[in-house]
């Protein structure tokens, strides 16, 4: 009987065959960790057979380090994680990444890196090698160091000279990435320092009131991050940047497999809650122009959007089939549309106040209005029969979680810890949380809607930003 350990080489091994097989095929080189992130060098995912390859190299690789590593230096890959944020954050917001950009493959010593932005060359040098350790950066020689693929994704590629004299504007009209990372290694991360108090003091610790979640006790004068973004328009700007990064980090056409749209009668009136920067109403309204759209957010999305709409669709304003409409979700729905979209929201809010926007909802919807919602859909770590379906109903399409092969663990372990660190940062920010397709059902039933299907797709593994279509019970 092979070890747990030679049964996941075994496994690595054949993923690996099987991803230089199908690199070779499609002609989509293995990236060269190396060089800095380029879109071609991720297309090698798009295959389903090198994805899944990918995520059982990845699982293995970790469950692999876990079961030889001394324990401690495994519990420290956790317990150190505000230290390697803490040095990621250093080196984005010292623009570290703009200045290596400049100075190309050959790198920079860091008494050079030091000139330029003002800083300590002997602590940079620290959390740059810090870093190199984990595979971000490079140390090419003793103090020299450049990009690697994953490093590169901390620049927003604009001109060193520019980020460093103008540090507020940083992050405005970049690809997101950096300004996501920016995000959450301030905001988040100020939160995350706050979780334990929150849950030691007795007034905090069984509310899931979003004004006790340990951001508030982090900014007690916003309270919320809702309430931060509506005052900060830096914050904002850069949260709307990260809401546009993780729509990038799906393929272009997600939304798209979410539901048939093409199903939907001309004029159809679809009504996205919480529409944020239109990241999928772009590509619906593009799509589907004889489809209508209202785009629901806070009075403050709505005026960022409204110039973005402008510039990229400006017809779909003009012509009256798009609506950018100012509503807060918690009070009553003006209208009763084929189909209701809420993509990233109920993630942001506790069950009671989920099922409140819901309950809104399903007071508005027809008979036959559909609920779309796109969300994260968190599976469990162990192996778990799909959960049945009530009163003997037939199990509902897509419900089970894709399940990696034994002794991997059944959720594909590392390779999808994404969406266990989404769920923690649901948490923090808004003592909200990612949920499983169980407690989705169980949620949506309490308001009146009953889960007709699930979407899962690979590219998300089944987890990231997949869609549950729902009806009126
Ligand atoms: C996580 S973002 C998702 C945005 C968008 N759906 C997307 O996927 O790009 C959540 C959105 O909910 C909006 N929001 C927060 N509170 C709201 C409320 N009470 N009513 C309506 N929208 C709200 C935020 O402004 C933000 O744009």
């Amino acid at each position: 009987m092979p070890s747990p350990l030679r049964e996941l080489l075994e496994l690595m091994t054949q993923s690996v065959d099987a991803l230089e097989r199908v690199c070779e095929e499609k002609g989509t080189p293995i990236p060269d960790l190396d060089a800095p992130f380029t879109p071609q060098s991720e297309a090698f995912r798009k295959d389903p057979a090198a994805a899944e390859a990918t995520k059982v190299i990845v699982a293995a690789a970790h469950h692999i380090c876990a079961i030889v590593s001394r324990p401690t230096d495994q519990l420290y890959t956790f317990v150190a994680g505000p230290t390697r944020a803490a040095a990621v954050r250093t080196c984005l917001e010292a623009n570290v990444s703009e200045i290596l950009r400049e100075a190309g493959p050959s790198g920079m010593h860091v008494k050079d890196i030091a000139e330029k932005n003002g800083h300590d060359a002997e602590k940079l040098a620290r959390f740059l090698r810090y870093l190199a350790t984990g595979h971000i950066f490079r140390e090419i020689a003793p103090d020299v160091f450049a990009h690697n693929r994953v490093s590169s994704m901390l620049d927003t590629h604009k001109p060193s000279e520019e980020v460093i004299a103008k540090p507020e504007s940083k992050y405005d009209n970049t690809r997101g990435v950096a300004a996501q990372v920016s995000h959450h290694l301030d905001l988040t991360f100020k939160a995350a320092s706050q979780a334990w108090e929150t849950l030691a003091d007795p007034q905090t610790r069984l509310s899931n009131e979003p004004e006790d979640a340990p951001f508030a006790r982090a900014f007690p004068a916003d309270k919320t991050l809702w309430n931060l973004l509506e005052r900060d328009a830096h914050a904002r700007n850069r949260f709307d940047l990260t809401m546009i990064a993780s729509a990038a980090a799906q393929p272009p056409d997600a939304i798209f497999r979410a539901f048939a749209w093409e199903t939907l009668p001309a004029d159809a009136l679809v009504v996205e809650v919480g529409g944020g920067m239109g990241t999928s109403a772009f590509p619906l309204a593009a799509r589907f122009p004889r489809l209508r759209l209202v785009v629901q957010d806070l009075p403050g999305a709505v005026a960022t959007a409204a110039p973005l709409w402008a510039a990229r669709l400006p017809a779909a304003l003009a012509s009256g089939r798009v609506l950018l409409q100012p509503h807060d979700c918690f009070a009553p729905q003006p209208h009763a549309p084929a189909v209701f979209l809420l993509k990233m929201i109920l993630h942001d809010w506790p069950d009671a106040h989920a099922a409140r926007i819901l309950a809104r909802l399903r007071a508005a919807a027809r008979a036959d209005t559909v609920l779309v919602l796109v969300d994260c859909l968190v599976p469990y770590a162990c192996r778990a029969a799909p959960a049945p379906a009530p009163d003997g109903a037939p199990a509902v399409p897509g419900a089970a979680d894709f399940q990696a092969p034994a002794p991997l663990l059944a959720n594909y372990g590392a390779a999808n810890e994404f969406v266990y660190i989404m769920d923690m940062m649901m948490h923090m920010l808004f003592n909200a949380q990612e949920r499983t397709v169980p407690q989705f059902t169980r949620l949506l039933q309490s308001e009146g809607w009953g889960v007709r299907a699930v979407h899962r797709t690979h590219e998300g593994n089944g987890i990231f930003l997949q869609s549950i279509e729902a009806v009126p019970i």
